[in-house]
């Protein structure tokens, strides 16, 4: 049994469906990428697999467990959590705060840290105070606190430079093998997704159109990417990958040198 199974799904705003008989499934442990042009559906098909628009048909199942017809606090107690493109971090809080607040004394996030350790020397900086790759390390780390079985990250290099982007896959790819979490992500670069991610579905119009293994996909790359891509903002030249722990302190650096298993 997938950890998360999405057939015939159609969703959208209002009376407008935008997506339609979406089919896709992520399993324990696994990173998926989500890929596609502006405007294919890819973040209406998260938002509603996290309940945040309108279902109008399909099934959505966690764990084998129906969750389409939950609303969106529910799925997250049942372990959804989502990233979402502008990160919905309060800038007036610190990063301590931040933590602890996602923590809600159930339990400290020193754990989630260790996947993030940049943030240690920040926990008394306020959000508006970090740069973009220490807010998406936020974000990311926020999400964690919760434990999710699912993490979706919604466009994760969004307004952030290749090189910083590159260090979160290694992160996050052992946070799922560490943690046993599915992990759904929106990435622009695909070279990049194709680097570091198990499984892609390329969405267009609304619709998946394909889906794959990543050695599967990487041969389809340059169809794909004129069929339904467009121009990808590729890795700047060098970028190999990034350390299992992200060490971003500022845009531009990173380690390198951690490939995809
Ligand atoms: N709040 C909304 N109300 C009505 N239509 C919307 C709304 N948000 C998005 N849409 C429309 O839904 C379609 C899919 O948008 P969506 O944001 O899901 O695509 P996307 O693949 O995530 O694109 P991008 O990469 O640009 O974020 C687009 O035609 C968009 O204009």
């Amino acid at each position: 049994m997938s950890l998360l199974e999405v057939k015939g799904l159609t969703a959208g705003y209002g009376s407008v469906p935008v997506v339609r008989d979406v089919g896709l499934s992520v399993e324990r442990g696994e990173l998926v990428a989500l890929l596609g042009a502006n405007g294919a559906g890819k973040t209406t098909t998260l938002l509603a697999i996290s309940g945040l628009v309108r279902t109008y048909q399909g099934e959505i199942r966690l764990d084998g467990r129906p969750v389409g017809g939950l609303p969106p606090a529910h799925r997250a107690r049942a372990g959804i959590q989502h990233v979402p493109e502008d990160r919905s971090l309060f800038p007036s809080l610190t990063v301590d705060e931040t933590l602890g607040l996602a923590a809600g004394g159930r339990r400290s996030a020193e754990w989630v840290l260790e996947y993030f350790p940049a943030l240690r020397g920040l926990g008394g900086r306020r959000v508006a105070a970090l740069s973009g790759g220490e807010q998406q390390m936020l974000a990311l780390a926020r999400a964690l606190c919760r434990d999710p079985s699912l993490l979706i990250v919604d466009e994760m290099s969004l307004g952030l430079a290749p090189l910083v982007v590159s260090a979160f896959f290694p992160v996050l790819r052992r946070v799922a093998a560490e943690r046993g979490c599915g992990v759904v992500i929106v990435e622009q670069h695909v070279h990049l997704a194709l680097r570091w991610v198990d499984r892609v579905h390329v969405m267009a119009g609304g619709r998946v159109v394909a889906s794959g293994t990543t050695g599967e996909m990487r041969p389809r790359i340059d169809e794909l990417t004129s069929a339904y891509l467009g121009e990808d903002p590729a890795p700047a030249p060098g970028v190999a990958g990034g350390s299992a722990a992200a060490t971003v302190t500022d845009e531009g650096e990173n380690d390198e040198g951690v490939r995809r298993p």
